[in-house]
């Protein structure tokens, strides 16, 4: 006669017994509720399929067993690498294709956060043509150390470490591989980035090996993915956001951002061209279940900003700037709905939209 002791024994030997909730016996019935740690279906249907094959091997078919496999994916899970104290949002600003605008709109993106209030640092991890320090005037600067930490360098209220700083621009080949694994991981748990509401980080163009291993090592919060309107970068973005989907990753994405959507001529502001194409964002974030975060036109005067050194969130018309504050705002918005739906992380606090009135 089988005894719920045995059961109880079972488990333990077969090494699930942290994973069991509760076990009873009914007649020739298990009873068993358990946990899986994982959210993907395959994961819980292989763990139903195991304990089945193992207690058909032990008990015969004398005991039936009835699993009922509840989910509980566990904060570590959530955390991809070592958490970064004082750091509450990590956000990977992403793109399917290079030279979409990516870097552009992380830097405008930071300068827009700052002036909604939060404290914001950025992280150039683009190995292949670190371009942050161009575009916040701090091209020549060397950050220094203190008690053994990396200083960032700050430029308009901004903490900025990137791997530019240390190569010399036409170096950037040389960060490829591991190299640049181990340069982005110390440019991250190696600086004293101090308290920062956003870390923002700029990650090279593309889906490869370098962005994995960016990923897994810092606990993300988020991700947006930049794209251009042309069918070519569209369809790169699905690729972008499968990976931040790949179950070992499992970063949400918290929108698209569609970068030189539209031509405005400045003598004629009113004026829209939608030179390569309309809506295209749009629609895929709507087949993509995400949320479109905003469209930015083609201004000269942007990448005028860029190569000058100083974003054009930070001018005085105010075209550009409410552009971007805009699209900051929306960015929160999904952080925020992403904190309500998702099991918390200790890198997640942000969970209202407090502190986002324009300064
Ligand atoms: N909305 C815009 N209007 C005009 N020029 C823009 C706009 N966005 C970006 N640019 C310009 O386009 C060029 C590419 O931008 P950026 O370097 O930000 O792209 P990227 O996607 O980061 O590139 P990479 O793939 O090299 O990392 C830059 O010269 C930049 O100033």
């Amino acid at each position: 006669m089988i005894s719920k002791k045995d059961i109880i024994e079972f488990l333990k030997e077969i090494e699930v017994e942290d994973l069991v909730k509760n076990v009873q016996l009914m007649g020739d019935t298990a009873i068993i509720d358990m946990l899986s740690h994982s959210p993907a279906m395959h994961e819980k249907k292989r763990m139903e399929v195991a304990m089945h094959a193992a207690f058909e091997d032990k008990f015969g078919k004398d005991l039936k067993l009835k699993l009922n496999i509840s989910v509980e994916v566990p904060e570590k899970q959530e955390i991809k690498g070592k958490n970064i104290p004082g750091i509450k949002n990590i956000i990977a600003i992403a793109s399917g294709k290079g030279g979409v605008g990516k870097s552009t709109v992380a830097s405008n993106l930071a300068i827009s956060l700052k002036k909604l209030g939060f404290k914001v640092g950025l992280l150039d991890a683009d190995i292949y043509g670190p371009s942050i320090p161009v575009m916040f005037d701090v091209e020549n600067a060397k950050p220094t150390s203190k008690d053994h930490k990396m200083v960032p360098i700050e430029s308009y209220g901004i903490q900025l470490l990137s791997l530019g700083f240390f190569s010399g621009a036409n170096q950037a080949v040389v960060w490829r591989g591991a190299m640049a694994s181990k340069a982005i991981h110390q440019l991250i748990h190696d600086a004293d980035w101090g308290e920062l509401d956003f870390l923002l980080i700029d990650l090279p163009p593309g889906t490869g090996d370098i962005h994995l291993s960016i990923v897994q090592e810092v606990p993300v919060t988020g991700s947006v993915i930049v794209s251009t309107p042309q069918h070519v970068a569209l369809a790169d973005v699905k690729k972008g956001v499968a990976m931040f989907q790949m179950p070992e990753i499992n970063v949400p994405v918290l929108g698209i951002i569609e970068n030189m959507a539209y031509f405005v001529p400045k003598e004629l502001p009113e004026n829209k061209y939608y030179i390569f194409g309309k809506k295209g964002a749009q629609k895929l974030a709507e087949s993509l279940d995400l949320p479109l975060l905003g469209e930015i036109p083609i201004i000269q005067s942007i990448r005028e900003a860029s190569d000058y050194g100083r974003p054009a969130a930070l001018q005085e018309d105010e075209l550009i700037p409410n552009i971007y504050i805009e699209i900051a705002k929306k960015m929160i918005e999904s952080l925020v709905l992403r904190n309500k739906n998702l099991p918390p992380t200790e890198a997640v606090r942000i969970t209202t939209m407090a502190g986002c009135s324009s300064k």
